[in-house]
């Protein structure tokens, strides 16, 4: 197991109180496993990303462990966490396009960035990455402006990647894309496993058909907590949670037409996260919502390395 997350517990600071961004996720990720992590705007998605790599000023570790590679990470600690990023947690982030610095010429960001980690670079090493994801070598003598946006992402992948860390994280990476521009990034992340430069990796994405291409196991998250996790497979095809079988219903279909079938989305809306209700999170919006629902109901395994927190499953 490289990754065991137990009752992670994630608050932002407001005026108004503390919204509970992340409420007790458990969950675990083997070495070379691809985990996709998908669920509506504004379930935790980006907060369970950022937590485990850098937590901004108003983000507080209110509980719980992140275990990586037999090494617990010091989340809550922002100087201690320096030690493992790039080297042991590596994140893509969301706008990963406009996180290189305008002011650099590739070669000298990359050759600083590593020496901030107190390492050299290896050219030979470096080339042979950035070709693996079509970027020709003269890119390194370019600044950031003089590439494409799909450019700067390739570039970004290779330089979260270059220090091979065991887990890396990719934070809606392909949202911002066309199509082919999408399935070449997804087959690049891929195409970094097999090479070795990651071991496992989560990618987080509203895109549940490209998750499904790339992922070993999807995790649906909903108001700060785990609904479902299984097998890519199996929540595609046989999810248990009615909140999965919902999200999977709303996707709209290539050639069925607005008038031939109206695109329904799921009805009502999450919980406010500042003063989440008690029991499950998603009894408001549940077609089959009982009396037991009103407690919370535990994380149960239906089948190996299928997980489910519903009481109706
Ligand atoms: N800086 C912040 N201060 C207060 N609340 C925040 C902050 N950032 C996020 N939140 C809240 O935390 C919850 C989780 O947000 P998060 O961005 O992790 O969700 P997400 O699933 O990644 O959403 P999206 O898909 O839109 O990126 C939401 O209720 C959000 O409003």
């Amino acid at each position: 197991m490289s990754l065991l997350v137990s009752e992670l517990k994630v608050y932002y600071r407001t005026l108004k109180g503390e919204v509970r961004a992340l409420d007790g996720m458990s969950f675990g990720l083997s070495d070379g496993e691809i985990l996709g992590l998908v669920g509506e705007s504004g379930c935790g998605k980006s907060t369970l990303a950022k937590s485990l790599i850098r937590m901004d000023g108003r983000m507080r570790h209110a509980g719980g462990r992140v275990v990586l590679d037999g090494e617990e990470l010091p989340i809550a600690d922002d100087r201690r966490m320096n030690d493992f990023r790039f080297r042991k947690v590596s994140i893509i982030p969301q706008y990963a396009m406009s996180a290189l610095n305008p002011t650099r010429k590739l070669r000298k960001m990359v050759t600083e960035l590593l020496a901030s980690r107190g390492t050299d670079v290896d050219t030979a090493e470096l080339e042979s990455r950035m070709s693996q994801v079509g970027l020709p070598r003269e890119v390194l003598d370019r600044y950031p402006i003089e590439l494409s946006g799909g450019m700067k992402q390739r570039m970004v992948m290779v330089i979260s990647t270059l220090l091979d860390p065991s887990l890396l994280i990719a934070d809606e990476v392909t949202s911002a894309l066309d199509v082919s521009t999408q399935k070449a990034v997804a087959r690049a992340l891929l195409g970094f496993r097999e090479s070795g430069y990651v071991k496992s990796m989560i990618f987080v994405t509203h895109d549940l058909a490209l998750t499904h291409h790339i992922a070993d196991t999807i995790m649906v998250m909903y108001a700060g907590k785990l609904a479902e996790k299984a097998p890519a497979d199996v929540i595609v095809k046989a999810p248990r949670h009615p909140y999965t079988r919902l999200l999977l219903d709303s996707l709209p279909e290539v050639g069925v037409r607005y008038a031939d079938r109206r695109l329904e989305g799921i009805a009502g809306s999450p919980p406010s996260l500042l003063d989440p209700p008690a029991g499950c999170r998603f009894r408001d919006r549940c077609p089959i919502a009982g009396d037991e629902c009103a407690q919370d109901p535990p994380v149960t395994e239906l089948a190996p390395g299928h997980h489910v927190a519903c009481w109706k499953a």
